[in-house]
């Protein structure tokens, strides 16, 4: 061990990448190698203060944990073996190991569940059948810590007892590079720890490797790039190795570094039949499963699960082909949201879609700069880079198959909804804003509405009658004279007297959307006054809508979005 007063500062630890004792093949992989002028990413930043912190630890700190590791071992047992159990659970196939992440938050994220029990999401991850748990103990960024681990570890523990299943294996999910740091985990109930290549030398992970080992520990050892992923198999003793895919430097999400990196791994003369891969990070559902199409065994989901409102039902639509998850996922729409602390704690909730108000009259009035605002915080939330470009769909049912997949992933989509207003002041608006999809509120015309620039949605306002056929038949004769193959989603909301303004907060007989459906084959949303309540009854009254849309009762005040009525509407339109 250093003794303090000559350890480096993180930031003298991290000009190590240019040290010119360092060789490429040592050290080349290291972001800024070579470079004397090099600024410590984020990452490399973090690392260095784990490292800094590992350092700290006294010999007599170590006893004391070597103590602890037989104190567990005798509480809990020995370890197991995290590979094994990615491969006793997937098929190799169809079927995935899942490991279920506990964070409450992240450095790309901020605050994910901070007032999240780690006792409560661990057992749920391990009663839905979750292979790994995986627990992040850093601190600063990740607001974790190593008791977390062992109350995880605990309460997996438990769950296995009471169900007689085996038990999940337990990750530690940190900035490794000291053998002390490995010892932690063991001492708090870690079967396996994260070895990050872009932050280790190839003799650093060697080493860690080689005390993983006598530690019966298994690393997952995480590349994000082929050059790491070839290091990671040119390294004797890794069995187990995570593509994470997002760059830990630039925190840049691509989905397409798993099949790529997967690519390159066959092609060393190490790869074997024997190793186990994990795609890590950016998974949100089975869709991103499916895009794996079976290369890794492993998929490690955190984010998601840590905002889903049922983790466990996730883990297993997650793990199973969705042919086997029969039902339509409803969309919920959170319309009227005027600022972007407001669309966030909508995404949060995880509304799909998000509606912003260019209605002069309307008090949920934003203007192009407002909703341009709005529309970055909700593209940064989904992590999408560019405007939705949807290719044209021909019937409403397959525009709605394309919403839901777009928004499939907790990625948001803006519709900017107008009324009535010239056409060029709205395709400045949609320049200005860059609003996904523009809402038609009013009486545009055919041509008007293909004029746009971006796909449409169009209202159809619901008249007070009593006669619900008629009702219904009138709703679909107007929207055959406006039928388009650029009209993405119908919503059905109720009408004022003799004046088509929405926003009304009052709910129409959805008895009429439901005979749409049944007699005229056209499903959309339903909006008009729904909350977490009514829209319990409205989805009971028409069973194939689409979703719901709501706005004005889930304000706190006018303008406002309320987080616990958003939230609670939210898990009621989707049946949670
Ligand atoms: O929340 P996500 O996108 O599902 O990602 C989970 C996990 O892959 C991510 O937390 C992660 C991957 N590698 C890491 C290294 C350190 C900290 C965190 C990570």
């Amino acid at each position: 061990l250093i003794p303090p007063h000559t350890r480096p500062s993180p930031r003298r630890l991290h000009s190590a990448v240019a040290t010119p004792e360092l060789t490429k093949d040592e050290a080349g992989h290291l972001l800024g190698f070579g470079d004397a002028s090099h600024e410590p990413s984020t990452l490399q930043q973090i690392d260095a203060a784990c490292a800094a912190r590992a350092d700290a630890l006294t010999s007599n700190d170590l006893q004391k944990l070597e103590e602890q590791i037989k104190a567990i071992d005798e509480e809990l047992g020995p370890p197991v073996s995290p590979s094994g159990n990615v491969r006793r659970d997937s098929d190799g196939k169809d079927v995935v190991a899942v490991a279920a992440e506990f964070k409450r938050a992240s450095p790309s994220k901020g605050d994910i569940a901070l007032d999240a029990d780690i006792t409560d999401v661990a057992s749920t991850y391990a009663k839905a059948g979750a292979s790994i748990i995986s627990v992040l103990t850093e601190p600063s960024k990740f607001s974790g810590s190593l008791e977390d681990l062992l109350s995880a570890r605990r309460a997996a523990q438990k769950v296995a007892e009471s169900t007689g299943k085996p038990r999940p294996a337990m990750l530690r999910k940190d900035f490794i590079s000291r053998e002390s740091q490995i010892i932690e985990a063991r001492a708090y109930g870690a079967d396996c720890i994260l070895l990050i290549v872009a932050c280790l030398t190839r003799s650093q992970l060697r080493d860690l490797v080689a005390s993983c080992k006598r530690y019966q520990i298994q690393p997952l050892v995480e590349v994000h790039t082929e050059e790491e992923m070839q290091l990671a198999l040119d390294t004797e003793g890794v069995e187990f190795i995570g593509i994470n895919n997002r760059n830990l430097h630039s925190f840049k999400l691509d989905m397409s570094t798993t099949p790529r990196l997967m690519a390159a791994a066959a092609k060393h003369p190490n790869y074997s039949d024997e190793l186990t891969f994990a795609s890590l990070s950016g998974a949100a559902g089975r869709s991103d499963v499916d895009e794996l199409n079976g290369s890794t065994r492993c998929v490690l989901v955190g984010e998601a699960l840590m905002r889903a409102p049922d983790a466990g039902a996730l883990v297993n639509e997650l793990r199973y082909p969705s042919a086997t998850v029969a039902t339509k996922r409803v969309l919920a729409k959170v319309c009227g949201v005027t600022t972007a602390e407001d669309a966030i704690l909508a995404c949060r909730a995880g509304a799909d879609l998000i509606g912003v108000i260019n209605v002069a009259k309307s008090k949920r009035y934003v203007d192009a700069a407002q909703a341009s605002d709005i529309v970055d915080a909700v593209r940064a939330f989904g992590e999408r880079e560019q405007r939705w470009a949807p290719s044209s769909h021909g019937s409403l049912d397959a525009w709605a198959d394309a919403l839901r997949t777009a928004t499939d992933r907790g990625r948001p989509l803006v519709f900017g909804v107008v009324q009535d207003q010239p056409l060029a002041d709205v395709q400045k608006f949609v320049e200005g804003s860059g609003v996904d999809v523009i809402q038609l509120h009013g009486s545009e015309s055919l041509e008007y509405a293909e004029a746009l620039q971006v796909p449409h949605a169009r209202v159809l306002h619901a008249e007070p009658s009593s006669d619900i056929d008629a009702a219904a038949a009138d709703l679909a004769a107007a929207y055959e004279q406006v039928a388009s193959a650029k009209c993405c989603l119908v919503l059905v909301d109720a009408a004022a007297a003799g004046e088509k303004s929405g926003g009304l907060g009052a709910p129409f007989d959805w008895r009429v959307a439901d005979v749409l459906d049944a007699k005229h084959d056209i499903r959309g949303l339903v909006a008009g006054g729904l909350d977490a309540e009514r829209v319990v009854d409205c989805a009971a009254a028409v069973p194939n809508a689409v979703g719901f849309d709501a706005s004005s009762r889930l304000e706190s005040e006018t303008r406002t979005k309320d987080l616990t009525r958003v939230r609670a509407y939210v898990a009621a339109a989707k049946g949670k």
